[in-house]
């Protein structure tokens, strides 16, 4: 078993994490069941945090909160002094209720509605990323009618292709986000900010996209994006304090994946940034990033219990457990791979190639092709590693399955940071049918 964080086995050959016993977990709080290993969530935050340090940079650790918000998620975020991205009214929301400090909110997205941004003027937060020409101009009205002042960075597009899944690919010039860079409109947008009188335009971000195993394409947008920052200074005289740039840093699904630790990511921007800003003789600017993934993806794993195994003679065993696509849905959007274990077994010997079966009425419902496994019975438990980020964030109610509670565990203590969905709560938003029966 690859290890995780705390994941360890205990002397009962149970998995344990956190210090807890998972199948004792599993038994308390039943399945499925998110957890989370809090220690390897604030590993990683201070692991980015001590690298800014150590290098002597002004920086903003941004926790991307898309990859999992929930009130307490977001309390952890502030204890480990992060910084904030939201990207709907939802998100900002969440983030108010959990008293995160206001300033260090960055609000994102592609389409924010006027009420969202009125949301985001009202709670006074650090600063909107603006990412197109009709939500500057909204800024600016919404500003102006306020008279309130908002800091704002220009989302651009850098015209890099990263490495990685076609959807989840955002910095090529083809892309529904940002201001081009290439083609003229993040100047025209640039020259538009700076003169709107209650817009602080503090710089630019730009997020190439997602599970990123390479530093080149950051260090790529990172060049681009000084090059042009040295041209605005010489020509509009205007010089960029903050530049974003995103997250996207890979994490390990399977023994297939070899991304680099956290920091090293992080160590190879700041060197381009310097060595970039010392060309063009620029201040070197605050920096700042936005992981999700890379935060909270292996500290989660998700415990199923199997249920009906299907043998097909000669060509598959399928063995089903009681979630699917409804609680992990990348498998079926992005063929996404991971690893699991017979939590109540950790230490029996593989003896058989099955698949796992997500239990919603879809064939592509399959979470796991051919995972090596002891001979699972019903009533097993399967831990699934790796599912802490877009898991619960991306767990919907489809065929009307309850989504999982989700336990953050640490220091040998469990507690439940969102309670299982009951069939009550699937039809709270129901009304009757209203309508005359016609003949
Ligand atoms: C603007 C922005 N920032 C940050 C992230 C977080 O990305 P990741 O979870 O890959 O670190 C995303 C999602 O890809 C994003 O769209
Ligand atoms: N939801 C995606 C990543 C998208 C990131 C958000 N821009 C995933 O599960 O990998």
């Amino acid at each position: 078993m690859h290890t995780y964080g705390t994941a360890a086995v205990n002397t009962r050959g149970h998995l344990e994490i956190g210090g807890v016993d998972v199948v004792e977990l599993a038994a308390k709080y039943g399945t499925p069941l998110y957890l989370y290993d809090v220690a390897l969530i604030r590993e990683r935050a201070r692991g980015f945090k001590q690298t800014f340090d150590k290098m002597g940079i002004t920086a903003q650790v941004a926790y991307a909160s898309k990859a999992f918000a929930s009130v307490a998620m977001m309390q952890l975020a502030e204890q480990e002094g992060l910084s904030l991205d939201v990207v709907s009214g939802g998100e900002l929301y969440t983030a108010q209720k959990a008293g995160f400090p206001v300033e260090r909110i960055h609000f994102h997205g592609n389409n924010k509605s006027r009420e969202e941004l009125e949301m985001a003027f009202d709670a006074n937060i650090g600063c909107i990323v603006a990412d197109n020409f009709h939500e500057l101009a909204l800024i600016d009205e919404i500003s102006q009618s306020r008279r309130q002042k908002m800091s704002i960075l220009l989302r651009i597009t850098p015209g890099i292709e990263a490495h990685t899944h076609d959807y989840i690919l955002t910095g090529q010039e083809d892309s529904k986000f940002g201001f081009d860079l290439n083609n003229g409109q993040a100047e025209e947008a640039l020259v538009t900010a700076i003169e709107k009188p209650f817009i602080n335009v503090l710089g630019l971000h730009c997020h190439i996209g997602s599970q990123i195993f390479e530093t080149t394409g950051f260090t790529m947008a990172a060049e681009k994006i000084i090059g042009k920052l040295a041209d605005w200074k010489e020509r509009l005289a205007f010089e960029s304090t903050v530049l974003n740039l995103g997250g996207g840093f890979g994490i390990r699904y399977t023994a297939e994946d070899d991304p680099l630790e956290p920091a090293a990511y992080v160590e190879e921007i700041i060197r381009k940034v310097q060595e970039e800003t010392e060309r063009f003789d620029m201040n070197m600017p605050e920096i700042w990033i936005e992981p999700g993934r890379s935060l909270v993806g292996d500290a989660g794993v998700t415990i199923y219990e199997t249920g009906s195994v299907k043998d097909v003679p000669n060509v598959r065993k399928y063995v089903a457990i009681d979630g699917g696509m409804s609680d992990n849905i990348r498998p079926a959007l992005y063929e996404a791979k991971y690893e699991a274990v017979l939590a109540n077994r950790v230490n029996d010997p593989v003896e058989e190639v099955v698949s796992i079966a997500g239990k919603c009425c879809e064939s592509g419902d399959m979470l796991i092709w051919d995972l090596p496994l002891p001979k699972a019975a019903t009533g097993d438990l399967l831990a699934m590693f790796c599912t802490g980020a877009y898991g619960y964030s991306m767990a919907n109610n489809y065929n009307r399955i309850p989504r999982p509670p989700v336990v953050f565990v640490e220091n040998g203590e469990a507690k439940v940071v969102i309670r299982r969905e009951t069939y009550e709560d699937l039809i709270k938003l129901d009304l009757p049918l209203q309508l005359p029966q016609m003949n």
